[in-house]
């Protein structure tokens, strides 16, 4: 029942008094009781400046003088305080735990309204100071709120770009005018279309492109259209609204849209995209709005796509298996990412980079020399770098395990080994640098013969 209600039901002059001088009479000594058991109370107008301040909050602030909090904003006196909150939705926070200096204070707030009912400040009481009793509580709460920075510190890593444009090697003719496109493409904040064959760089560059543009402090966010099953992929990329299932998903969940909104979304092999999602990524693109799940409201959201494919996405189109629509709309910058064969000027700087990161993880330098690098040169590499990689890393660990020293030798061992041949007047300083190179070689026939390079993860 309502105040008001309150005061019709209650004619004037039971027990002397009228109803609302009753109703005044409870409010003022409830607030008289409240402010003196109370360890402070302090109220606010509606834009959060203290209006009010009791000297025991004050002292408590460090405050000898209660007026000087008077017009300030709150935060300045109480920094982690909610008043701003509850005096701008009018809503109360019964029951709060709130840093006060060095230890925790339980409080109460809630919104002042004047006679029409509109809010015009809010007032909060620290209830109980001595949390003593509440220490389990308390340190449970720590160990939770600890747990849940780390968790959030480390979501946060997982969506920063891991790569910028250095680390896209290469110095070719191809590969500086990817890194020239790239670099606009980044200006441009338009959806990007990143075409080439598998293991080119184009999740690398997606990074890159993040990396440079005007979003890279906002998330970069992944998501591979061919490594989600068809019925999941929905809720992945929009998201659920709660209540829209049952068990585990029932308060809802953020789809990847969601959590890129503001940065990138990387859309990884969007080829794949089920035909019946199609429509949905194309409102998403156009619109910049999403429909979560079970949801029957539309979210505005501000999110950059860089879509992927390693398959010729207009011959998809051309076979119905992809919406011409969705395929221009993505391809408003297409960049073509060449494949190794056709920039094997580059081969010397990625062998060189990758056996250097190849070495160091396995703790020991890796070599090449240019016989081994010529035979490189002559392998197709439908793989591209990742099989690149892949080959060497292979090569110098069968090497490790079979004939340790052979190719992927200690380099301080091998040059005590050539300063030792050198001494015994033969000169075998190059014998282990030809052997890196057979190894190598070694390695790429198997890869290359085999095929099965292409479906090894890559590193
Ligand atoms: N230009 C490059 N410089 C350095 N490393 C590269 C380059 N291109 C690719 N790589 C490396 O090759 C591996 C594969 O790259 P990436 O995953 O970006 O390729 P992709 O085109 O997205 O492959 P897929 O289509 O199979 O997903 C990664 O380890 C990446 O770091």
């Amino acid at each position: 029942m309502t105040a008001a209600a309150h005061t019709e039901a209650w004619p004037d002059g039971v027990l002397g008094h009228s109803a609302a001088s009753i109703r005044t009479l409870a409010i003022r000594s409830l607030f008289d009781r409240l402010e003196d058991l109370c360890e402070g109370a302090v109220a606010v107008d509606v834009q959060a400046r203290v209006a009010w301040i009791n000297d025991k909050y004050a002292r408590k602030v460090g405050l000898d003088d209660a007026r000087a909090a008077l017009g300030r904003p709150i935060e300045e006196i109480i920094p982690h305080s909610a008043l701003r909150e509850v005096a701008r939705s009018g809503k109360p926070i019964l029951v709060d735990i709130m840093p006060l200096g060095a230890e925790h204070v339980v409080v109460t707030r809630l919104p002042l309204r004047d006679e029409q009912g509109q809010v015009v400040g809010a007032i909060g009481f620290v209830l109980y100071e001595r949390v003593d009793g509440l220490k389990p509580v308390m340190a449970k709460l720590q160990q939770l709120q600890m747990r849940l920075q780390a968790a959030e510190r480390e979501l946060a890593d997982n969506r920063r770009a891991r790569y910028s444009l250095a680390s896209f090697l290469g110095t070719s003719a191809p590969a500086n005018e990817v890194k020239r496109q790239a670099r606009r493409a980044a200006q441009l904040d338009a959806t990007v279309l990143l075409c080439g064959e598998t293991g080119t760089g184009k999740e690398l560059l997606a990074h890159a492109i993040h990396h440079v543009s005007p979003r890279a402090a906002r998330p970069f966010v992944s998501v591979n259209a061919a490594a989600i099953p068809e019925s999941l992929l929905e809720a992945e990329l929009f998201g659920v609204a709660p209540g829209a299932y049952t068990g585990a998903d029932r308060r809802g969940r953020d789809g990847k849209f969601k959590l890129a909104d503001g940065g990138t979304l990387f859309l990884d092999e969007v080829g794949d995209m089920p035909m019946a999602l199609q429509p949905k990524l194309l409102r998403v693109l156009q619109e910049q709005e999403i429909e979560p799940l079970g949801a029957n409201r539309l979210l505005r959201l501000d999110v950059r796509v860089i879509a992927a494919s390693s398959f010729d996405l207009g011959q998809r189109v051309a076979e119905g298996r992809f919406r011409a629509d969705l395929y221009y709309r993505l391809a408003v910058l297409a960049l073509r990412l060449p494949p190794l064969r056709e920039r094997l000027d580059d081969l010397p700087l990625l062998v060189e980079h990758l056996l250097e990161d190849i070495g160091a993880r396995m703790g020991q330098a890796v070599d090449i020399d240019a016989d081994g690098l010529a035979l490189l040169r002559r392998h197709d590499w439908p793989g591209n770098v990742r099989e690149l990689r892949n080959t060497l890393e292979r090569s110098a660990a069968a090497e490790r395990h079979t004939a340790p020293g052979r190719c992927a030798r200690r380099r301080g061992a091998a040059r005590a080994q050539a300063r030792s041949d050198a001494a015994a007047g033969r000169a075998r300083a190059g014998t282990c640098r030809r052997r890196g190179g057979a190894t190598a070689c070694r390695g790429l026939a198997r890869g290359g013969t085999s095929g099965d390079l292409r479906r090894t993860p890559g590193p």
